[in-house]
């Protein structure tokens, strides 16, 4: 028996799923093809580009490489979006130059990104791969037919729409060392379908400002103590100011390396490692200063029951995503970790650059953690 071509919306919107499926196509190697309109463009990240693929995409037209303005900066282009450059070869030694190299220099015009190239960005994005991607632009119909196939519309509203389906798939007591009443409930859903942990410590009131911390992950520093950033005391801090005083909710948020995933952040490791500060190094990936939303965190707060918060961050836009999502924002105090010899720099980065509200010398006096 047939099934109707129904069937799937019984299990969401087919446009969706469709992003669901380019992302894992991306972080497997393979290409996508996006389309719109009648153009399709056949996609590749340059991580996955070898002698193979290279030739396979060349049989199926002239191909462009797509940088991020990030990316074309550091090449010496300024442009306010992103842009292309033409491979009359698909030449791998010349793309990872392009895409990566730290001195490099464009070597040919950049044009104008199409519409599709820019989608395709922000698919790169949500998939955590490098911000450098082979397109192949051709009419839909020519478009190999084994290749997932997603609209460039459905990229442009996955990450704002899919905010609203978070869900709670658990919830358990973890007593933690200093907050034995703790309880963590995981949410799953929004971008890329990762899971998102609500950690709920001691009982606060909800009918009051409830303390808040949005906290993206960071291996290095909150699990194994890096010296490189001041995550690890931050959490920690967190955990046992809130535990303390009353409770309040912590949200750990999977946005590794400020969302450009734990491999873009050990690319940009090994640039800061080479002398590059935190910005500079992701910028010469082809990121700008902050790939992260925070709107999915809203929501699990809303769901949770929260209306009011008192938001502990010394990052603007944290608290700005929160007043924008429609929570009120009583009061934000800052959350500070310890500064050492190693993450001075970092911080100081954070203040400069991205207008973080960091007081170095109070930090460097009494070494406080919440405040
Ligand atoms: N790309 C990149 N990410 C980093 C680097 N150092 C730390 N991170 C990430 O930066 C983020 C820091 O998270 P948070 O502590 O929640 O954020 P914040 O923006 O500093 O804001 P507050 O701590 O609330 O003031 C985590 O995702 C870390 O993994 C770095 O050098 N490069
Ligand atoms: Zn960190």
């Amino acid at each position: 028996m047939e099934t109707p071509p129904t069937f799937f919306r019984a299990f969401g919107d087919p446009a969706h799923a469709s992003v669901e499926r380019a992302l894992s196509e991306l972080r497997s190697g393979r290409p996508v093809t996006i389309v719109e309109g009648g153009q399709a463009l056949v996609a590749l990240g340059v991580e996955a580009l070898d002698e193979t693929a290279a030739a396979a995409l060349q049989s199926l037209g002239t191909a462009h490489l797509v940088l991020p303005s990030a990316r074309l900066r550091r090449l010496g282009v300024e442009r306010s979006g992103p842009g292309m450059l033409a491979l009359p070869r698909i030449d791998l030694a010349r793309i990872e130059t392009l895409a990566l190299k730290i001195d490099a220099r464009v070597d040919a015009p950049v044009g104008p990104a199409g519409p599709l190239d820019g989608v395709v960005l922000e698919l790169a994005s949500l998939a955590l791969i490098l911000p450098a991607i082979v397109g192949v632009p051709m009419a839909t119909e020519l478009a190999p037919l084994d290749l997932v196939r997603v609209p460039a519309e459905a990229i442009r509203t996955y990450r704002r729409s899919l905010a609203r389906t978070m869900r709670i798939v658990s919830r358990a007591p973890v007593p933690l060392e200093g907050a034995p009443e703790t309880e963590f409930v995981v949410f799953r859903g929004g971008e890329g379908l990762r899971d998102q942990v609500a950690i709920l410590i001691g009982r606060p009131d909800l009918s009051k400002p409830v303390p808040v911390r949005l906290h993206s992950a960071c291996l290095t520093g909150d699990l194994f103590g890096s010296l490189k950033c001041d995550c690890g005391d931050q959490l920690r801090g967190t955990v046992k100011f809130m535990a303390e005083n009353g409770g309040g909710v912590l949200l750990y948020l999977d946005q590794e390396g400020r969302g450009n995933g734990i491999a873009n952040k050990m690319r940009a490791y090994k640039l800061q490692s080479q002398g590059w500060d935190t910005y500079d190094a992701d910028e010469l990936l082809g990121f700008g200063l902050d790939q992260r939303r925070f709107d999915f965190a809203a929501e699990m707060l809303k769901q949770l029951g929260v209306k009011q918060v008192a938001v502990y961050t010394n990052n603007p836009v944290k608290i700005a995503a929160l007043k924008a999502a429609g929570l009120d924002v009583v009061e934000d105090r800052r959350a500070y970790g310890r500064q050492t010899s190693e993450n001075v720099l970092y911080l100081a980065s954070k203040r400069d650059r991205a207008g973080h509200f960091i007081d170095l010398d109070e930090l460097a006096a009494h070494r406080p953690v919440t405040e």
